[in-house]
C-alpha cells in the first residue's frame, strides 16, 4: 500500500545548518493495520509523514501510495493521489478557521466528488458523532478549543474512507477520554485501512498498533510486529474509582446518608448547608478547591478499583468504516464553480474586518486616480481638428514672400487647381448684435477660411439651405462653435449654431452678405461665391487686424473695385475705370491727377492711369479700380497663394516634382500643432504616470498585505488537497469582489466628474471620456488589481503545502 525506497530528504541542503532529516529510508507497508513511528522529538517523524503523505519533495528515493508513485510527479497529478487515496490528521489541526466545522469535514468529500447533499450530510454526521463534535457541528472552527479541532480534524481525515490514515500525534491535544475514543475508531479503521501513527505516547502504540517503528535521527533504527501487550494502562483522568481511594467514612444516621472518600493527609473541614432544596458547601480553609460533580460534569466517580482497558473493551468500538464506503465513482474535484467561486469571494470581503474594510478604500482611492490618468492621457493625446485646422482642408498653400502677377495668372489657368486666391484664405466677419439695445455695439467675429459656396451641396447644410446668390453665404458649424462659446454671443440671442441663419454679415463697401444655412464639413470655412473673394479679401479684416476695431479693417491700400460704389459715388468726369491699371480718383485730385495720365500709385510695379473722376457726400478718398487691379493689389501685398487642387494628393506631388515650394496647410498644421502641444502633454505624461505608478504601488502593498494574513490559510488548503485552481479561484473571487465592490464605484465616481468636465470649454481638451476610454480604465483596473492580487498568491502556491505551512507554523 506505501512503499518507500531509499528515501532521502535534506532541509537546508548544502548549507552550514544542513538536517539530513530522512536517511536513506526503505519501508513497506501492508494495505491494513497500525504502524506506529515512534521516536524523539526531532527525528523526522512529521517529515516522513509529510512526504508519505505527498505534502513535501524527496530529495532522493521513490515513494509509492497505493501502486501509484508520487515523487517526482507534478504537484497536480500528486494532489489527485493523495486525496484519493489519504487521509491526513495534523498535528496542528489545518482546520479552516472560517468555516463552520461541518464543512470543515464536508469539504473533504466534495473534493472526492461526493457532490449528493443526503449523502456529505450523513457521512459527516456521524463522523462527528463519532468523535463527539456533532453538537458542534455548526459552530466556526476558530471557536473551538486544541482538543475540539483536533478531534473535526479526525473527522475530516476519515469521512471520505480513504485507503490510508496518517495520522501525526492525533492525541496529542485529548484528554484521555477522548484519547481512548479516538484510538479505539482509529483501531477500528485499521481493520480494513492502513494507519500510520506518529505518537509520543509508547504504551498507546503498544496497545493498539499492529507494527511499531523506531526512528532516530531519520534512519530506521527498529521495525518490529507487535504483540499487543494485554491490556492497557491507561488511567483515565476523568474518572474517579472510588474503591482505589484509601480511606472511606459512611455516615448513616436515616436521615443523612453521607459517604466520604479522602486519599489526602490533611484535616478536612466543611460547612454543609441544607436550605429550601439546595446544598451549599463552604470549606473552611482556603485551600481546598471545591468542584461539583453533577450530570454536566466531564468529572466521573466508578464505584470500582481502576483496571487496565482490555482487548474486548477496545473492540467495543462501535465505528462502522462501511457507513463511509462512498456511493458513486471518486473523483478528484474542484469545489469551486464560477459561481460559488464569485459567491464566496463577496462573502470573504464582506466579512473583513474593519481594519481590512477601512483598507478597501485604498482600492477606491487609486481606481479613482487610474481613471483620471487614463482619461487625462487619451484627452491630451487625442487631438481633433477643431484644435489646429484653420484653413479649409482641402487647401494647400503655395509658399512664397512675394508672388509675381504672371506666376499667379499660371496657376489660375491650371486644369489640376479649382480655384486660386492671393494670401492664406482667412478672412474674419464682424456680425453685429443688432437685435437687442445692450448688444448693439458688439458684434460675433466670425473667422474662417474662405471657400467657394459652390462646392457645397444639400447634404453638407445642417441648418438653412444652400446660398442661391452671391450675397448670400454658408458658414460651417467649426467657425460658429468657436463664437458660441462666447458669453455675449450668448446673451445676445445667438447661442446655438442654428441661431446664426438669417444673420446679417455687413462688409466696408460691399453690400451686406446674409448667412442662410451652415455645413457641417469639419473644415472651419465661410463659404460664398467665388466671384466675391477678391472683394471679400480687399474689404474684410483679414485674421491679423481682426482684433482691431472699425477703420482700421479697410483695404489698405484704398484700392476698391469700382463696381461696388457706383451706386455711391457719381462720376464726375471721364469714364470707369473697365481696364486693368485705369482708375478714377475723388474730384478733389484732379490737380495733380491730370486726366489720362499716369500717376504716382503703384500696382504690381506698373503705375496707374487716371481714367475718371467722381464726386461723393462722404468726402472719401479712395481710388476705384477694376476687380483685377484689386486682385494684383492683393497678389503683391499678400504673401503665400491658396490653392484648392482638384486632387490634393496628385496637385501636391506634381508640385513637389516641379520643385515649386507647396505646403499641404492642414497636415503642416496638424503637425505644428501637435510639437506646439507635446511640452503640456509630456508633463500631463509625467504627472498621470506618476499617479498611475502611485496607484500600481497601493494595489499592490494593500493586496500584498491582505495576502500575508491568509498564507496559512493557502496552506491550510493546500495540505487539505485543494486543488491549485481552485485557491486561485477564491483569490480571482476574492478580487473581482473587492474591485466590484471598491474600485468600480471610484471609477463610477470619477467618471462621471470627468464626463461633466469634458462638457466644459476649458477641459474639453484636457479629459477624454466616451465608452472606450472607460473600457480601457476598466480593463486596466480590473487587469492590475488580478495581476497584483495574483502575485503573491503565485508565488505562494508553487510551494509544497509542507513548505507553505512550514512558514507560517505558530502553533
Ligand atoms: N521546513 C523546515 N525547514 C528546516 N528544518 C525543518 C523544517 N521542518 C522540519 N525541520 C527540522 O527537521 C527536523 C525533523 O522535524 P520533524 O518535524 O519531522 O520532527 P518530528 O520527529 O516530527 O518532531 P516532533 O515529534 O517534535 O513533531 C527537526 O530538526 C526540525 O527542526
Amino acid at each position: 500500500m506505501v512503499r518507500l525506497e531509499s528515501v532521502n530528504k535534506y532541509f537546508n541542503k548544502s548549507k552550514k545548518n544542513e538536517i539530513h532529516v530522512i536517511n536513506e529510508t526503505s519501508l513497506h507497508m501492508e494495505s491494513k493495520g497500525l504502524v506506529a513511528l515512534l521516536g524523539p522529538s526531532g527525528c523526522g517523524k512529521t517529515t516522513l509523514l509529510n512526504v508519505i503523505g505527498g505534502l513535501d519533495k524527496v530529495n532522493g528515493g521513490r515513494v509509492f501510495v497505493n501502486g501509484q508513485k508520487i515523487t517526482g510527479r507534478t504537484s497536480g497529478r500528486v494532489d489527485k493521489i493523495r486525496n484519493l487515496n489519504i487521509g491526513y490528521i495534523f498535528q496542528n489541526y489545518n482546520l479552516v478557521d472560517n468555516m463552520t466545522v461541518f464543512d470543515n469535514v464536508a469539504i473533504a468529500l466534495r473534493m472526492v466528488g461526493v457532490k449528493d447533499r443526503k449523502e456529505i450530510e450523513d457521512k459527516v454526521n456521524y463522523v462527528l458523532e463519532k468523535v463527539g463534535m456533532y453538537r458542534y457541528r455548526n459552530r466556526y472552527a476558530d471557536m473551538l478549543s486544541g482538543g475540539e479541532r483536533q478531534r473535526v480534524g479526525i473527522a475530516r481525515a476519515i469521512v471520505k474512507n480513504p485507503a490510508v490514515v496518517i495520522a501525526d500525534e492525533p492525541t496529542g491535544n485529548l484528554d484521555s477520554k477522548n484519547t481512548l475514543e479516538v484510538m479505539n475508531i482509529i483501531k477500528s479503521i485499521s481493520e480494513e485501512k492502513l494507519v500510520i501513527l506518529v505518537t509520543h505516547e509508547e504504551e498507546l502504540a503498544d496497545f493498539y498498533a499492529s507494527r511499531i517503528i523506531k526512528l532516530l535521527d531519520g534512519k530506521v533504527m527498529s521495525d518490529e510486529v507487535n504483540h499487543n501487550s494485554e491490556g492497557l494502562d491507561y488511567r483515565v483522568e476523568n474518572k474517579i474509582y472510588l474503591r482505589d481511594i484509601k480511606e472511606h467514612k459512611r455516615l448513616n444516621n436515616g436521615r443523612y446518608d453521607i459517604d466520604f472518600y479522602n486519599d489526602s493527609e490533611g484535616d478536612i473541614k466543611l460547612d454543609i448547608v441544607v436550605r429550601n432544596g439546595n446544598i451549599y458547601i463552604k470549606a473552611k480553609s482556603d485551600k481546598d478547591r471545591i468542584e461539583v460533580v453533577d450530570d454536566n460534569s466531564s468529572i466521573e466517580f466508578v464505584d470500582a478499583h481502576y483496571r487496565k482497558m482490555t482487548r474486548e473493551e477496545q473492540t467495543e468500538s462501535n465505528f462502522d468504516v462501511n457507513r463511509l464506503e462512498t456511493k458513486g465513482v471518486r473523483k478528484y474535484r474542484s469545489i469551486l464553480n464560477p459561481f460559488s467561486m464569485l459567491k464566496k469571494g463577496f462573502k470573504t470581503v464582506m466579512d473583513y474586518n474593519i481594519l481590512k474594510k477601512i483598507l478597501l478604500v485604498g482600492f477606491l482611492i487609486s481606481s479613482m486616480f487610474i481613471t483620471y490618468s487614463i482619461s487625462n492621457i487619451f484627452g491630451v493625446m487625442n487631438i481633433t481638428d477643431d484644435e489646429f485646422v484653420t484653413v479649409d482642408k482641402s487647401y494647400i498653400t503655395l509658399v512664397s514672400k512675394k508672388t509675381s502677377v504672371e506666376t499667379y495668372q499660371k496657376y489660375e489657368n491650371d486644369d489640376n487647381l479649382k480655384y486660386i486666391m492671393p494670401g492664406d484664405s482667412k478672412v474674419t466677419l464682424s456680425m453685429p448684435f443688432d437685435d437687442y439695445f445692450q448688444t448693439k455695439y458688439s458684434s460675433a467675429q466670425l473667422s474662417g477660411s474662405l471657400s467657394d459656396s459652390g462646392k457645397l451641396t444639400a447634404g453638407d447644410i445642417i441648418y438653412g439651405r444652400l446660398p442661391e446668390n452671391s450675397s448670400e453665404i454658408v458658414v460651417d458649424k467649426l467657425v460658429l462653435d468657436k463664437v458660441i462659446e462666447d458669453q455675449m454671443t450668448k446673451s445676445a440671442g445667438y447661442g446655438t449654431v442654428k441661431s446664426f441663419v438669417g444673420g446679417v454679415v455687413p462688409v466696408t463697401n460691399m453690400s451686406d452678405f446674409t448667412i442662410v444655412g451652415v455645413s457641417d464639413l469639419k473644415s472651419p470655412c465661410i463659404y460664398a461665391s467665388r466671384d466675391m473673394f477678391v472683394n471679400i479679401l480687399a474689404n474684410a479684416q483679414s485674421e491679423e487686424d481682426a482684433g482691431m476695431e472699425g477703420d482700421a479693417a479697410e483695404a489698405s491700400s484704398g484700392m476698391i473695385d469700382y463696381t461696388l460704389k457706383t451706386s455711391d459715388v457719381s462720376l464726375t468726369k471721364g469714364r470707369w475705370p473697365v481696364n486693368d491699371y485705369e482708375v478714377v480718383v475723388n474730384e478733389k485730385n484732379k490737380d495733380n491727377m491730370p486726366l489720362n495720365k499716369e500717376i504716382s500709385q503703384k500696382v504690381n510695379d506698373k503705375k496707374l492711369k487716371a481714367v475718371g473722376y467722381y464726386k461723393d457726400k462722404n468726402d472719401s478718398d479712395f481710388m476705384l479700380v477694376n476687380n483685377n487691379t484689386v486682385k494684383y493689389d492683393l497678389i503683391r501685398s499678400k504673401s503665400n497663394v491658396t490653392m484648392c487642387p482638384v486632387d490634393k494628393a496628385a496637385a501636391m506631388k506634381q508640385f513637389r516634382e516641379d520643385k515649386v515650394n507647396v505646403k499641404d496647410t492642414y497636415a503642416e498644421s496638424e503637425t505644428q500643432y501637435r510639437k506646439q502641444m507635446w511640452s503640456s502633454i509630456f508633463s500631463t505624461l509625467v504627472m498621470s504616470g506618476v499617479i498611475l505608478i502611485i496607484s500600481f504601488i497601493e494595489i499592490y502593498l494593500i493586496i500584498r498585505a491582505s495576502f500575508l494574513s491568509r498564507v496559512k490559510e493557502v496552506g491550510v488548503y493546500r495540505a487539505i488537497g485543494v486543488k491549485k485552481s481552485d485557491i486561485y479561484k477564491m483569490f480571482i473571487g476574492e478580487i473581482f469582489a473587492i474591485t466590484t465592490i471598491a474600485s468600480l464605484p471610484g471609477f463610477a465616481l470619477m467618471s462621471y466628474c470627468l464626463y461633466k468636465l469634458s462638457h466644459m470649454a476649458y477641459f474639453s481638451d484636457l479629459f477624454l471620456v466616451t465608452p472606450w476610454t472607460m473600457g480601457i480604465c476598466l480593463i486596466i483596473i480590473y487587469g492590475l488589481n488580478f495581476l497584483f492580487g495574483l502575485l503573491p498568491v503565485f508565488r505562494t502556491i508553487r510551494k509544497t503545502p509542507a513548505a507553505i505551512l512550514s512558514r507560517t507554523d505558530v502553533n
